[in-house]
C-alpha cells in the first residue's frame, strides 16, 4: 500500500515513510492512494477478533502498513496496548437500551490519544532501530495530544519531543502530564495565543523543507496518517460488540475539535464496515457544526471553553474529508485551501455532507449535561464527553465516543456533580515541579529552541 498527498504534488511514499515525515511535503495530508474495500470475508475475520483488541489491530493495520513486516508489526501493536487499565482496552458501557458509552479513557495518559500515540511511539523505536537514525517530534495540543504523545515516547532513545501548546489554555492537570515528566527529552512549549496559532506555526516549521530534513522532524499530530489509521480500530471494535440488532442504525456521537477522531470513523465507513452515521459534537468553537448544517466554512475566534481540548477552529483532518468529497481531486483541494488561507471562509455549493450531522453545546450548557447523566445513569462523564451527550436520539440507537477522563477536569466535574473526581497517576503530578518553556508561536523561535536541543 503506498500513499499520497490530498495536494497532489508530492511522490507516494510507504507506510513508514509517511508515517515518519507526517505531514506531506507539499503541505497536504497522507491518505491511502487506494481505501482496502472490506468484503464479508474480512468483516467475518474482523468479527472473530473482537474480544482481542490488539489481534483486531493488527488485521485492520495490516492492509496498510505492507512495509513492516507481519511479524514486527504484530509485536509492536501488541505492545501498544499493554498500559491499559481496562482489559477490554476499550470497554463498550451500555447506559441504557439506546444509549451506549464507548470508554477511550483507559490509556496511560487518560484520553483517546492513546489509542494511537502509544503504537506511533511504537512505530518511531522501531524506525530509528532499523534506519540507525534519531527523530524529533514537533506536535501542537490542545490538552490531550501534548501528553499522550509524550508518554508514547517517553524514554525512547534517539528521541526528542517538542510540544507546542497554548498556555493558561488546557487544564491544570493536562499541563502537569506535559511539564512534569522530569525526561530530558520531553519539552513543553508555553505559546502566547491559542492552538490554532500553535498548529499553523507547526505547519509553517515542516514547511520548511531543509530544516525538517536535518532533524528528521515528524508529526504527531493527526495530520500523521498513522494517528488516524489506529483510531479506526475503535470504531471497528465498537461496532462489533453491539448488539446484532442495534448494529446497523446505530449512530456514532463524536466530540469534534481537529477532525481526527470522527474521520477515522468515517474512512472506516468508506472501506465497507456498515457503520451507519456520524455526528459531529463541538463545543461553542462551532465551525464544524456550521459547517455541516449550512456548508459555510469560516473561521471566528477560538472562545476559551469547559472542553478546551476541543477548542479549535481550523480542523486539520478537514482536508482529507475535502478531498474525498471532492472526487480525489487534489487540484480542486489546493484551490479550496489557498482561498480559504487567504479568506478565512469558503462556501461550498451544494455541500454534501454525507451521512455527517451535527451538534453544538455552549460552556453554559455543560455542567447541566454532566449533572443530568450522573443523576441518570449514576456515571460521570468529562466535559468534551458531555457535548457528544446533549441530546441523545430516542429513536435510535447511538454510540457516544467518552474521550478523556472526568479525572483530568476535576473543577467542572465538582461544579457539576459535587464529587471531585481523582486518579492516582494524576494524583502523584500535584507535588513534581513543572518544567515549561515559554516561547513565541514563530517559526523562526521554534526552529531555533529545536536545532539547539535536538535529539
Ligand atoms: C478529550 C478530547 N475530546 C475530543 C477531542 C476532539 O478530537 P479531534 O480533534 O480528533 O476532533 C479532543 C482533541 O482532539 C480531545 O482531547
Ligand atoms: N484536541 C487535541 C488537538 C490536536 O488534535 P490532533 O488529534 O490533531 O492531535 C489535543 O488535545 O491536543
Amino acid at each position: 500500500m503506498r500513499f499520497i498527498s490530498t495536494r497532489g504534488q508530492t511522490a507516494p511514499h510507504s507506510f513508514s515513510d509517511a508515517v515518519a515525515v507526517g505531514l506531506a511535503p507539499d503541505g497536504g495530508l497522507f491518505v491511502p492512494e487506494t481505501l482496502p474495500a472490506f468484503d464479508a470475508g474480512a468483516l467475518a475475520r474482523f468479527e472473530a477478533l473482537k474480544n482481542d483488541y490488539a489481534g483486531l489491530c493488527f488485521e485492520f493495520l495490516r492492509h496498510f502498513a505492507t512495509d513492516i513486516p507481519a511479524d514486527t508489526l504484530r509485536a509492536i501493536i501488541q505492545k501498544s496496548y499493554t498500559r491499559f487499565d481496562a482489559p477490554d482496552i476499550a470497554p463498550l458501557r451500555k447506559l441504557d437500551d439506546r444509549l451506549h458509552v464507548l470508554e477511550l479513557f483507559h490509556g496511560p495518559t487518560l484520553a483517546f490519544k492513546d489509542f494511537a500515540l502509544q503504537l506511533l511511539g511504537n512505530l518511531y523505536e522501531h524506525q530509528c532501530a532499523v534506519r540507525g537514525e534519531s527523530i524529533n517530534v514537533l506536535g501542537a495540543t490542545s490538552g490531550d495530544t501534548g501528553s499522550a504523545a509524550i508518554h508514547g515516547l517517553l524514554g525512547k532513545p534517539g528521541t526528542a519531543i517538542f510540544i507546542l501548546y497554548p498556555d493558561g489554555r488546557t487544564s491544570p492537570l493536562q499541563e502537569r502530564q506535559m511539564a512534569c515528566t522530569g525526561a530530558e527529552n520531553v519539552f513543553a512549549l508555553a505559546i502566547d495565543g491559542t492552538f490554532d496559532d500553535a498548529q499553523a506555526a507547526l505547519k509553517d516549521v515542516f514547511g520548511d523543507q531543509s530544516f525538517r530534513a536535518r532533524h528528521h522532524l515528524s508529526a504527531v499530530n493527526s495530520i500523521n496518517l498513522a494517528r488516524i489509521l489506529a483510531q479506526c480500530v475503535y470504531y471497528l471494535s465498537a461496532w462489533l460488540r453491539l448488539p446484532p440488532d442495534a448494529r446497523a442504525g446505530a449512530e456514532f456521537v463524536v466530540p469534534t475539535g481537529n477532525f481526527g477522531n470522527v474521520l477515522a470513523g468515517w474512512m472506516l465507513q468508506k472501506m465497507g464496515v456498515p457503520l451507519r452515521g456520524f455526528k459531529v459534537a463541538t463545543n461553542q468553537n462551532d465551525i464544524l457544526h456550521r459547517l455541516f448544517t449550512t456548508g459555510e466554512y469560516r473561521v471566528t475566534g477560538v472562545r476559551p471553553s469547559l472542553a478546551p481540548s476541543m477548542d479549535i477552529q481550523v480542523s486539520s483532518n478537514f482536508e482529507r474529508f475535502l478531498y474525498y468529497s471532492l472526487g480525489r481531486d487534489a487540484a480542486r483541494v489546493r484551490e479550496v485551501m489557498r482561498t480559504f488561507k487567504a479568506a478565512g471562509r469558503y462556501v461550498f455549493e451544494n455541500f454534501n455532507r454525507d451521512t455527517f450531522s451535527a451538534s453544538r453545546c455552549d460552556d453554559a450548557e455543560i455542567p447541566g449535561i454532566i449533572r443530568r447523566v450522573y443523576e441518570k445513569y449514576g456515571y460521570i462523564v468529562d466535559p468534551h464527553t458531555a457535548c457528544a451527550l446533549k441530546d441523545p436520539d430516542p429513536g435510535r440507537p447511538s454510540v457516544v465516543l467518552a474521550t478523556a477522563s472526568p479525572a483530568k477536569f476535576p473543577d467542572t466535574i465538582r461544579e457539576a456533580v459535587g464529587v471531585e473526581p481523582r486518579h492516582p497517576s494524576l494524583e502523584a503530578l500535584k507535588a513534581r515541579p513543572l518544567d515549561k518553556h515559554k516561547i513565541e508561536a514563530t517559526p523562526d523561535a521554534i526552529k531555533a529552541f529545536i536545532a539547539a536541543r535536538a535529539a
